[in-house]
């Protein structure tokens, strides 16, 4: 049924991929469409399992002190029993949200809060350095080459949006895959892993966008979701989700954010872009209007911060961030 709709929907707008860094026309989802996202009848916000109001989803200080009495600076680890077979249970969560919301800001804060809790980025630095040295034999000396595929889907989505796709997501898993540290493994209580963004972000945020502006086509599209199935019902056990943290922000903000950073490769990148994002994140975590095709994720109990806060400057809102944190994963 959605796919029909997507189909639909390309139909009538063909070949507007090249918005993405703003070079023609902008589509559909008009401003009404985006306000009116995420937002139910009174104020009130969906977060996953719970539903809060606007207020309570912003840092409230007295809640806040609360919670840190109850859930000290000193512990990290989650209070449930550890499993009797010696081996580490782990929970994973991830850190979900538009570009640069602060996502990666965020996640060192958490690195830096608590040492038992592992943060897994995201593998940027492998998109931007792909080594595709081609050495066609003979007598001259071997190539090396590194393309910047980041940059390549930036420049000419329409080319290359499946290519980075592919390997988005392959590059998050392999990482994701990637053995849990000693201090881990011999923790006391249940570890914690932080990933940033994860292999549903990447299907349901950036390749179901990229389908419904035409960067892939629904060739394309059907041979992604495919390969997705299979690798989710292959290894997705290994990296399974009990939870995620959706840093939640107007895309006007994290416009603001992006050009202050000012990555090379986004500079292209328009308001539009970030809205539709925007769009899909409230569908996919607040609205729960995305197909899923994986049960559990269905389910999956969502902690929604306002990121829009500073914190960097104030230590009050970094421990309250912390604190709703440390919260969620005790009840997860
Ligand atoms: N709460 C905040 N208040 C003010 N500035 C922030 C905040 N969080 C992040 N920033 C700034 O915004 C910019 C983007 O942050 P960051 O790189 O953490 O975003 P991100 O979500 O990880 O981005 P991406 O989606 O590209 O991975 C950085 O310059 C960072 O210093
Ligand atoms: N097209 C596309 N698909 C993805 O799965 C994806 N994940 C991240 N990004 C972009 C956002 C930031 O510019 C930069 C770092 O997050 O990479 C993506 N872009």
């Amino acid at each position: 049924m959605m796919s029909l709709v997507y189909r639909c929907f390309l139909l009538s707008h063909v070949s507007k991929c090249k918005t993405l860094i703003g070079r023609t026309q902008t589509i559909g989802f008009g401003k009404n469409a985006r306000r009116s996202q995420g937002k139910t009848p009174g104020g009130f916000l969906r977060a996953g399992n719970t539903v809060m109001t606007q207020a309570a989803s912003s840092l409230s200080t007295m809640a806040n002190k609360a919670d840190s009495d109850r859930f000290p600076w000193s512990r990290c680890m989650s209070s449930k029993t550890p499993p009797r077979d010696g081996k580490a249970r782990v929970k994973r969560v991830s850190i979900e949200g538009n570009i640069a919301v602060g996502k990666s800001t965020f996640a060192r804060l958490l690195q830096s809060a608590c040492s038992d809790w592992e943060v897994v980025v995201e593998p940027v630095s492998q998109w931007q350095n792909i080594d595709s040295g081609t050495s066609k034999g003979g007598s001259a000396p071997p190539q090396t080459a590194v393309s910047n595929l980041l940059q390549m889907m930036y420049q000419d989505p329409e080319r290359w949006s499946y290519t980075f796709q592919t390997y988005s997501c392959m590059s998050r898993l392999r990482t994701q895959l990637q053995p849990l540290p000693a201090r881990l493994l011999s923790s006391e209580g249940t570890a914690v892993q932080v990933y940033e963004r994860s292999v549903y972000s990447d299907r349901y945020i950036f390749a179901l966008n990229m389908f419904e502006l035409g960067c892939i086509n629904s060739t394309e599209w059907a041979v992604y979701q495919d390969w997705h199935s299979l690798l989710v019902e292959q290894f997705g056990h290994k990296v399974a989700l009990e939870g995620i943290i959706y840093l939640r922000a107007p895309p006007e903000k994290c416009m603001e954010r992006l050009e202050h950073r000012g990555r090379a490769e986004e500079k292209g990148v328009k308001l539009d872009y970030l809205d539709k994002l925007h769009i899909q994140h409230e569908r996919w975590l607040v609205d729960k209007s995305t197909e899923i095709h994986f049960e559990k994720m269905k389910q999956i109990p969502v902690l929604q911060l306002d990121a829009s806060v500073e914190f960097q400057s104030d230590p009050d809102v970094r421990q309250q961030f912390i604190t709703k944190v440390k919260n969620f994963f005790n009840v997860l």
